[in-house]
């Protein structure tokens, strides 16, 4: 019997070919880099799954490429903005993505960005590079304190109460929230308060975003709701770039009417080295590195390779969109 051909977009954590060779003829993309949208729209062509990532675009014109045997698409990410999910449904196409096991990983570095935006690592750690580190400075180098301080937290998901219950368990911080329903458990374990966006932007010390993209969600923080947050607040983003109006964001870094910013997501991915961003002393970007560490890469890779396996068989996805 021949197998299912499955595209896998690129190179990953080996249990993902492990699990799935045997079961599908595998047809890889090579390299570091994604693949561009001429070698997609090749790779695809007569598959039965595909393994795709976050900056693969899943559209229609991806899914006429792969033809009537495409069954399943597994997403190597929590976020699925980049698959068009209305279309895939249409055609009965199952989509799977990776949730729970990068929650710790990420928010970790949610944190991370916090911490280091409040107390100025980038530019401490750039004046010891340079020289600029002449003496203890008693003036120097000032910062925020967290204890006791409020957290906002846009998006209370998975992320969201992850960051939450180590901000209130490690440094007494007030939280509010916004989401879709009020969490009763948030509230009762954590004195959480579920707020509109502009009350949350207005008491918040530190805001952290974790709502997927979307389009109700896209440029939700801009010029309006900085102009609601204090002039002490840090902003992190670690769910989606398109989520924060970046010239806004720009602007308001630049003027001091936010403290600081920390972004693992930006956009476009990657940020040229050009980006107005990267000259303010106040903003912190990283490269995307929420999820990478091995446990949750390899625990991603594993969820992923189980989806495409359930999808070619016809059986419900272990996490499905
Ligand atoms: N930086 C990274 O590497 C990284 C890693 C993992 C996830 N992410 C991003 O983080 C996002 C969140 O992941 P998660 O696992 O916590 O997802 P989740 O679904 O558990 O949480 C998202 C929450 O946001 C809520 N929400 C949706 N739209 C909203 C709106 N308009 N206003 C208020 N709340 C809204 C949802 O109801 C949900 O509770 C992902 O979609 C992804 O984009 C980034
Ligand atoms: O959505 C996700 O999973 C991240 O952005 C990458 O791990």
């Amino acid at each position: 019997m021949t197998k299912p051909i499955v595209y896998i977009a690129r190179q990953l954590p080996a249990i993902a070919t492990q699990l799935l060779e045997g079961h599908a003829e595998l047809r890889q993309h090579a390299g570091e880099l994604p693949p561009t949208r001429q070698e997609l729209l090749e790779g695809v062509k007569g598959c039965a799954g595909i393994l795709s990532l976050l900056s693969d675009r899943i559209d229609a014109e991806v899914l006429d490429a792969a033809g009537p045997n495409l069954k399943v698409i597994s997403n190597f990410a929590v976020g699925y903005n980049n698959i068009e999910i209305a279309e895939a449904r249409n055609r009965q196409i199952a989509v799977g993505n990776t949730p729970d096991v990068l929650t710790d990983a990420t928010a970790d570095i949610a944190i991370a960005l916090l911490l280091s935006v409040a107390r100025r690592l980038k530019e401490g750690e750039r004046a010891v590079r340079s020289g600029e580190w002449t003496t203890w400075e008693p003036l120097g180098w000032m910062g925020l304190e967290l204890q006791g301080k409020t957290l906002g937290i846009v998006g209370m998901g998975r992320i969201g109460e992850a960051v939450a219950r180590r901000m209130v368990g490690g440094w007494g911080m007030q939280l509010r929230y916004t989401a879709r329903t009020t969490k009763p458990l948030v509230d009762a374990q954590l004195g959480g308060r579920h707020v509109p966006l502009a009350e949350l932007l207005a008491d918040s010390d530190f805001v952290s975003l974790h709502v997927p993209l979307s389009t109700e969600t896209r440029h939700l923080i801009g010029a309006a709701e900085f102009e609601l947050m204090k002039p002490t607040a840090v902003l992190v983003n670690t769910a989606r770039g398109e989520i924060v109006d970046q010239e806004a964001l720009e602007g308001a870094l630049r003027t001091r009417r936010i403290f600081g910013a920390g972004l693992d997501v930006c956009t476009p991915e990657p940020l040229p080295t050009s980006d107005p961003l990267l000259k303010l002393d106040n903003c912190l970007v990283v490269p995307h590195i929420g999820s990478a560490t091995l446990a949750a890469r390899d625990a991603m890779a594993e969820r992923a390779a189980r989806n495409l396996l359930a999808g070619l068989a016809g059986s419900p996805l272990p996490f499905a969109v």
